[in-house]
């Protein structure tokens, strides 16, 4: 079986070895790369119709014989210069309505776009805006490499969707299929129909689907078995100076991803999605769903104004393994399809906020882009080596970074330039750019790389290494983690006990001074007690002679055979000298006697209990600081062990 006539060509040129027609689907499987015998061939494509011819030839005719002997594997070749192409759109229902009149006329045969002066009524004239301006609007002309007609669909040159495809997207693929990275940017000022050149509608799919139809139905219909391929997919869009995956679901905060560079493959976007598409059904869910997350808004200019810049990259790789000699050809293409957001006057637009802010943010990268393209444009600045490449402005805005390889660098570039057809002086300026940009040369060359069998053996040995080393520090890193785990929990239950001691503590603290107050109050209180006892004992009161007590004191005699009854009678009968003061004086001095040997014994009685108290309270007093200071070290132990289980975690982490 003959090998696909495309890869031929570059084999040839690129080193010995026959064709064989022997089937790859071994190495398939090892590389999940897919050949298209396994493709599915399910895919919708009678969804969508192109009329694309059999790329192998136009391949054939066009670029390839010399292009592949200038371009060896990985040579840098001339390039070629920026293609670009205009389209006019029809007009808009509010350009209707105001009845606005069309200013561009298109050469069919010449491709010349020119671009008329409004015509100005004797009153708009006499304004004094177009007085102040001064300036005197002209008819301008100019040639481009595709002059797409889309503004009367009546007219015989008009171009569908079909014939932007035909004249630019297919060649661009056969590029791809080369071996070559392409791009294709839609620019214009908003509502141009970037939008719908670029993507389209279901109706009437633009360049985007019709490239994925394009790609796998030459996929599918590859005459070699030989060939392997794998399609990859990614995108993303460029919001605010931010880049954002738009292959991921939308988040609140938005998750903008990271800018890097390599050496080799220049300015990248870190950890962007890229996904496998085995089929044109499953690229096509990728764009929409992409489409979907995209930032559009409705404007005064457009209803769905695309308020960001979207990237949208297919990595096509083929691989081609010689079984006779064992050697292995990869090619990777990458076709990169850009929909930009449209250059905007805040005054037509009439936009505030958060609009007024994306507008001022587009027309700032834009503005970028027009730096670059006029300083790419300028052979000084890319004559001087490496200090002529430092005066693009890439690094100006996100998109001119990322789009830096695209724009000057190894790829072959189309620029869409989409033009309303009622707006003179920002039709003039997206014009002026086109112009501009045709002056670019980049320097594409095919990404191939030839591997001998023993070359690949030694990719694959360490390919294998470097698997078994980050599977080695992936089980190294869960293990840590289950560790680190463990510690933790430990960490947290000690803290529990930690938490639960101080709390017994506190309590126990609590209750100490509780005791402590009770304590000090009762000692207040006995102290109190036993001054005014010992104070009575010091100044006893006085004897009062109470008048009244006699009644009673001869009714307790009548009443009762008490001592005092028994001296009273003892005396009226054996002593008449007894008198009844001089009696009552007597029983009054022996009660005081009494009562003063009851108070001195009950004042020892109380010193001795008062000093037991104080004893205990002098022992309790010891045993509260000696808890303490017990408490205190449990607690400074405590803290040393929390402080050495975290450092452990921490080194663990
Ligand atoms: N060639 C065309 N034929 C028919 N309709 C078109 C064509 N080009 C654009 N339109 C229509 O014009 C309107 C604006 O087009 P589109 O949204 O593609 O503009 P845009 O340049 O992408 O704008 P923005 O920069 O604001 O996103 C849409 O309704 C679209 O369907």
């Amino acid at each position: 079986m003959a090998l696909d006539p495309r890869f031929f060509n570059h084999i040839d040129q690129a080193g010995p070895g026959s064709i064989s027609s022997a089937s790859s689907s071994e190495f398939s499987a090892a590389t999940g790369i897919t050949s298209p015998s396994i493709l599915s061939t399910s895919a919708s494509a009678a969804t969508l119709r192109s009329t694309a011819s059999s790329p192998s030839l136009r391949a054939r005719e066009g670029i390839p014989v010399h292009v592949a002997r200038q371009d060896g594997p990985g040579s840098p070749s001339p390039g070629g210069n920026v293609r670009v192409v205009v389209r006019v759109r029809k007009f808009l229902p509010r350009e209707i309505q105001r009845q606005a009149e069309c200013l561009i006329s298109m050469d069919p045969h010449t491709q010349m776009t020119l671009l008329h002066a409004p015509k100005r009524s004797p009153a708009d004239l006499a304004k004094p805006k177009f007085q102040a301006r001064g300036k005197v609007l002209e008819d301008k002309s100019f040639t481009f490499d595709n002059s797409f007609w889309s503004h009367e669909e009546e007219d015989e040159h008009y171009a569908h969707q079909e014939e932007v495809y035909n004249s630019l997207g297919e060649e661009f693929l056969d590029h791809n299929f080369e071996g070559y990275h392409t791009c294709i940017f839609a620019y214009g000022q908003t509502g141009s129909g970037k939008s719908y050149t670029m993507m389209g509608t279901p109706e009437q799919p633009g360049l985007i689907p019709r490239t994925c139809e394009d790609l796998f139905q030459r996929i599918e219909s590859s005459p070699s078995p030989d060939i392997s391929y794998n399609v990859r997919v990614s995108y993303f869009e460029v919001y605010n100076e931010h880049v954002r995956d738009l292959l991921v679901p939308r988040t609140d905060p938005p998750h903008y991803l990271r800018i890097r560079e390599s050496p080799s493959e220049g300015p990248y976007v870190k950890d962007l999605t890229e996904v496998t598409a085995r089929n044109y059904t499953e690229l096509m869910k990728f764009m929409r769903k992409g489409d979907v997350s995209r930032t559009t808004a409705s404007t005064k200019m457009n209803d769905t104004s695309s308020r960001s810049h979207a990237v949208f990259t297919i990595t096509l790789k083929q691989i081609h393994h010689d079984l006779s000699t064992d050697e292995t050809t990869e090619r990777t293409a990458r076709i990169r399809l850009v929909d930009l957001a449209g250059s905007e006057r805040a005054k037509s637009t009439e936009a505030t906020g958060a609009r007024l802010r994306e507008g001022s943010n587009i027309n700032k990268s834009l503005t970028t882009l027009g730096r670059v393209i006029a300083a790419l444009a300028d052979p000084k600045k890319t004559r001087g080596g490496r200090k002529g490449k430092d005066l693009v402005p890439y690094r100006d805005s996100i998109l001119t970074w990322l789009l830096k390889d695209s724009l000057g660098g190894n790829s072959k570039t189309a620029m869409i330039a989409c033009i309303a057809p009622a707006d003179y002086e920002e039709t003039l300026s997206t014009l002026r750019y086109a112009d501009q940009a045709k002056n670019i040369r980049t320097r594409a060359r095919v990404n191939q790389d030839h591997l001998s069998a023993a070359e690949r053996d030694q990719q694959i040995a360490e390919m294998t290494e470097t698997i078994r080393t980050l599977q080695l520090s992936v089980s190294q890193a869960n293990e840590n983690q289950r560790a680190t785990q463990l510690q933790d929990e430990k960490l947290d239950e000690y803290q529990q006990k930690v938490e639960k001691m101080q709390r017994l503590m506190e309590e126990s603290q609590m209750v100490s001074k509780s005791k402590i107050q009770q304590l000090q109050t009762e000692n207040e209180a006995l102290r109190l007690h036993l001054k005014l006892a010992l104070e009575s004992l010091k100044n006893p009161i006085p004897p009062v002679n109470i008048p009244q007590r006699q009644p009673s004191l001869a009714s307790l005699a009548e009443e009762s055979p008490s001592p005092l009854a028994t001296k009273e009678n003892r005396s009226r009968e054996g002593s008449p000298a007894y008198s009844e003061t001089e009696s009552e004086t007597d029983v009054w001095e022996d009660e005081e006697d009494e009562s003063t040997d009851m108070n001195e014994q009950e004042a020892y009685l109380m010193q001795n209990h008062m000093q037991d108290l104080l004893g205990d309270l002098s022992v309790f007093k010891r045993k509260l600081a000696t808890d303490h200071e017990r408490w205190h070290h449990d607690e400074q132990t405590a803290t040393r062990k929390r402080r050495a289980l975290r450092q452990i975690a921490a080194n663990n982490r």
